[in-house]
Order: C-alpha cells, then sequence, then structure tokens
C-alpha cells in the first residue's frame, strides 16, 4: 500500500475547535478547476505545495525521501464561494436573477463537498447578497452592488499594505501599485465578469489576463531596468584583445551618453570574448572576484549560523533568495553580501533580464561532486558559477536524445576525458573551473547538456575547452603531474550557482 503523509505548515487559529481539519474539493473561483483546501476551525484555508529539487524529512527515526511541504494560509471564503451564488442566482441580461436557500445554493453537481461551507457561507455571504427572510427561511441572491464594493475595498487594504510588506512596491507609484494591487486580486476572479468590472469600477484599463500570467509576477524586462553599467568585463576584454586603458576610460565615458539597450548589447559583446570551446553558449571569466572579495564571500558564507547549510550525501549546500518550487520562487531578500555578487554578475555578462534572485552555495570535499543533471525549467536558462576555494573540472554531457551514436556515455565521461571534435551540439566536453572564476552558461548548453562534477579527488584537465583561459590567470593555483595534467583536489571547494527565477509568487496573503 503506498503510504502518503502530507507535512503541512497551518495556523493554529486557537479558536475553540478541536476538530480535525478536513480537506474538501472545491472549484477554483477563477479556473474552476477541483481543487483541494483545507476547512480548519470553520476557516477555509488554501494549500501551497513547495518542492525542491533536494529535500527529504525526518520523521520520528525514519527518513522520508519525499521533501514536499504543503503550506495552508487562510483565503477569504467570499473568493471561492462567489463563482457558486454567482450561477446559483441564474442571472440573464439585465434581470438580477433569484433569490435563493443556502443548501439549494451550495448544491454543486460534482462537488458535495460545498455542503460542509453552509454555516461559513450563512456568516459571511451577506457581505455579497441582499437577503430576504420568510418565516425561519433565509434566501440570499448576489448583488453586483455589494460584489465591487467589497472586491474595491479588498484592492485598496491591498494597495495599503504592500508597501510595507516589499520594498519594491515602496518605490514605485500609487497607480502601479493600485493595478498590482488588482492583479493579485484577480487571481481569485473570472475575467468575465468580476474582474473586468472591477477594473471599470477603479478606473483602469483593463489587461488582458491571457497576455499576463496569473498567480505570479514576471520582472520587467531588462531594457526597463535601471542599470549602472560594470565595466570589469571590459577591462578584462580589453586585457585580451590587447587593447589599452586610454580606450577602456573611453568606452566608460560613452556609457553615459548611451541608453540601456546599447549597454547590453555592449555587455554581450564584451562577454563574446570569453566565449570557450565549440559550444557556441558557454562562456569561462578568469579571476571575476579578487583574492580579498574571495576570502569576504568565505567568511560570509562560513561566519553566518551553522543551520544555513543543509547536508546532502555527497555535498552540503545553502540555498539563498527563497524556495524554487515547479511555478516559480516564494521569495526571500538576497543578503546585501550576496547582491554585491549577483549585481555585478547580472550586469557585467548582461544576459539576465533582471536582477539575480536566486544562489545556491555548494560545498564539495575533493571526493565529492554533483551528478549529470540538468538545472529545473523555475530557472531562466542562464547560470552563473562562482567558484571559489579550490580548481574542480565540470563535465558536459549531451541528452541522451542528441547525442550521436557510438559517443561516450555519461557516466564514463566524468573525468574530462572526452574530446572536443566537431562545432555542434552532440559531443561531451569539460571546463577546468579555477577558484575565483565565473563560468556562465546558457541557452543550448542549459538544456541540451547534463552537467556535473565527478566524486574523484583527481580529475585530468589535458582536455578541457578552457584550459589556456584557466591557467593562464591561476599562477600558483593548478597542480601538475609532468605532462599528465591531473587534478589533485586537495581542498574544499565552495561554488555559488547565480541564477534568475522569473516567476515570483506574492500571493502569500490573507485577505
Ligand atoms: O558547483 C557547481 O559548480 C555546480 C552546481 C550546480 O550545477 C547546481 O547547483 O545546479
Ligand atoms: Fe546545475
Amino acid at each position: 500500500m503506498l503510504l502518503s503523509i502530507f507535512r503541512f505548515i497551518c495556523e493554529d487559529l486557537g479558536c475553540g475547535g478541536n476538530k480535525p481539519g478536513e480537506l474538501l474539493t472545491l472549484r477554483h473561483p477563477k479556473s474552476e478547476n477541483g481543487t483541494c483546501y483545507l476547512f480548519n476551525n470553520g476557516m477555509l484555508q488554501e494549500i501551497q505545495w513547495f518542492k525542491q529539487s533536494y529535500g527529504s524529512w525526518f520523521l520520528g527515526d525514519y527518513i522520508s525521501q519525499d521533501g514536499s511541504l504543503y503550506m495552508a494560509t487562510p483565503v477569504d471564503p467570499v473568493f471561492i464561494l462567489l463563482p457558486v451564488f454567482d450561477q446559483a442566482r441564474m442571472k440573464k441580461g439585465d434581470d438580477p436573477g433569484k433569490f435563493r436557500q443556502l443548501d439549494e445554493i451550495l448544491f454543486v453537481e460534482g462537488y458535495p463537498e460545498y455542503q460542509h461551507l453552509l454555516s461559513l457561507a450563512e456568516k459571511c455571504m451577506e457581505i455579497v447578497c441582499q437577503t430576504q427572510e420568510v418565516g425561519s427561511m433565509k434566501f440570499y441572491r448576489l448583488d453586483n452592488s455589494k460584489v465591487l464594493a467589497w472586491l474595491t475595498c479588498k484592492v485598496r487594504s491591498l494597495k495599503k499594505a504592500l508597501p510595507a510588506l516589499d520594498k519594491n512596491y515602496a518605490a514605485q507609484d500609487e497607480k502601479q501599485t493600485l493595478v498590482d494591487a488588482v492583479s493579485i486580486v484577480g487571481e481569485y476572479l473570472k475575467t468575465e465578469p468580476w474582474l473586468k468590472l472591477l477594473y471599470d469600477c477603479l478606473g483602469l484599463e483593463f489587461v488582458d489576463p491571457t497576455t499576463k500570467e496569473t498567480n505570479t509576477e514576471t520582472f520587467p524586462n531588462a531594457i526597463e531596468n535601471k542599470m549602472e553599467y560594470s565595466n570589469s568585463l571590459q577591462e578584462k576584454a580589453n586585457k585580451k584583445t590587447g587593447k589599452h586603458g586610454k580606450q577602456t576610460k573611453q568606452a566608460k565615458v560613452e556609457t553615459g551618453s548611451k541608453n540601456i539597450r546599447d549597454m547590453f548589447s555592449r555587455a554581450s559583446m564584451e562577454l563574446e570574448s570569453f566565449r570557450v570551446g565549440l559550444t557556441p553558449t558557454v562562456f569561462y571569466i578568469p579571476g571575476f572576484v579578487t583574492d580579498q572579495e574571495q576570502t569576504q564571500l568565505l567568511d560570509h558564507i562560513y561566519g553566518g549560523s551553522g543551520s544555513k547549510w543543509k547536508t546532502l550525501k555527497n555535498r552540503r549546500l545553502q540555498n539563498w533568495g527563497g524556495m524554487v518550487h515547479e511555478k516559480g520562487l516564494v521569495p526571500q531578500e538576497l543578503p546585501s553580501w550576496l547582491t554585491k555578487i549577483t549585481a555585478k554578475i547580472h550586469e557585467s555578462s548582461g544576459l539576465f533580464p533582471s536582477a539575480i534572485n536566486h544562489v545556491l552555495i555548494n560545498e564539495y570535499h575533493p571526493d565529492q561532486g554533483i551528478m549529470p543533471h540538468q538545472d529545473g525549467p523555475a530557472y531562466f536558462p542562464v547560470v552563473g558559477i562562482l567558484s571559489l576555494g579550490s580548481p574542480v573540472v565540470m563535465d558536459f554531457s549531451p541528452h541522451l536524445r542528441l547525442r550521436s551514436s557510438g559517443d561516450d556515455d555519461i557516466s564514463s565521461d566524468q573525468s574530462g576525458k572526452s574530446g572536443v571534435p566537431e562545432r555542434d551540439n552532440q559531443h561531451s566536453f569539460s571546463v577546468l573551473m579555477m577558484p575565483r572564476s565565473l563560468l556562465i552558461f546558457k541557452d543550448d548548453a542549459y538544456s541540451d547538456y547534463l552537467h556535473g562534477i565527478s566524486d574523484s579527488p583527481t580529475q585530468c584537465y589535458k582536455q578541457v575547452v578552457n584550459e589556456t583561459e584557466a591557467l593562464a590567470y591561476s599562477s600558483g593555483d593548478s597542480r601538475k603531474d609532468g605532462d599528465n595534467k591531473i587534478l589533485h583536489r586537495d581542498q574544499t571547494r565552495v561554488s555559488l550557482t547565480c541564477r534568475l527565477v522569473p516567476k515570483v509568487h506574492k500571493n502569500l496573503f490573507r485577505f
């Protein structure tokens, strides 16, 4: 028998109820799909599901491999009952529809569990209904003007609350915050009639929800972002192409008079000179941070509370920026010591459409690695990996579906022995990642290849695609055994995997 254990975080309301919560299947007020809600102590709660790729639970004396978590947060039941009351009044055109009794209204074919909400509906639906009493019987009919007054009230209180919850809201103008508040409330409303009526009522132009995804915040386009130009890549590019300081200065002055779009294409052009190997979407930037910056980063990583580390079977990691799950990020602000580095990667690469908002810090002892894998779909397909502490070889292997027959298999390809015979996307390759370097890969290298690090304390770097670049910038960092070019990993390596999760959830609000 399959034993399913749900791990819930839900509010203990402490209002005297001692019945266990019930899971009810009701229709989602926007999508109309059957959705699970927790009915707990007379309160309706919606459930968010969080799952991280790596995570398990200690339960008593055993480990449950599935590390997912369900979080229940209160939702105003009026949102959930609104479509049911709307349908029940059988409104046609200008006719306001019929008064009905609650048990009739809550009879929803295929969804018997609405009946559990009888007393809740009695308490809360008067706010949006007209009522009539005949003897001991009470009749309800949804009233559009009451619904709109209630919705406007929700939007206004949310608009007031947002700036205190998130500094991005505090920085924007009031009208934009109003639009954001409507779009958050709109996650619980059908477009016809409620969302359109609400836009109208607030004097806002209706935005077609099919062009704007619900339940998430999509970051503004990069070219609308304020961005300061970083010349770090420029300087390195100049070093590589032999340009001297005067030209660098000139480029910097020009920058001030160019628009943001130009800055982006400039940053990308500079990145061009760091391209390595035959796969066109891999860049290796040696010495991306200074020795001093490396020391400061390591101090922060190891200086904080030990509880930030999560121990996995073959390495430890710290998760910064919030929880990533299938549908996006439940955000947590990055600390300033991390934004210093993520801003530098964002600005100097020009590859991310908005600020990097998630950083995974991995720690590897010499006999530890990471299995060949592909980064998840929640991320924007560009990743910047900053290496600290000790060199390591990262192997890239095309997905099985792309590999030409007769090629090495992934498991035999972990020590970087594979060659790089042709310019295509079908052959394995490896990159030597020296301390303080930044590896960026995107598009094809992100989506058509698996990347991994073998758990071997010795790795061959003879055929890595960036040997010259890696060794040129790292005197004394690398070890050579004669001509063998074997890397002896004898120190701990720490890496910062910096990514952008474009969809950020903002709707964990209580209405
Ligand atoms: O540590 C590294 O260099 C790789 C980490 C990685 O691939 C990941 O976090 O997805
Ligand atoms: Fe990865």
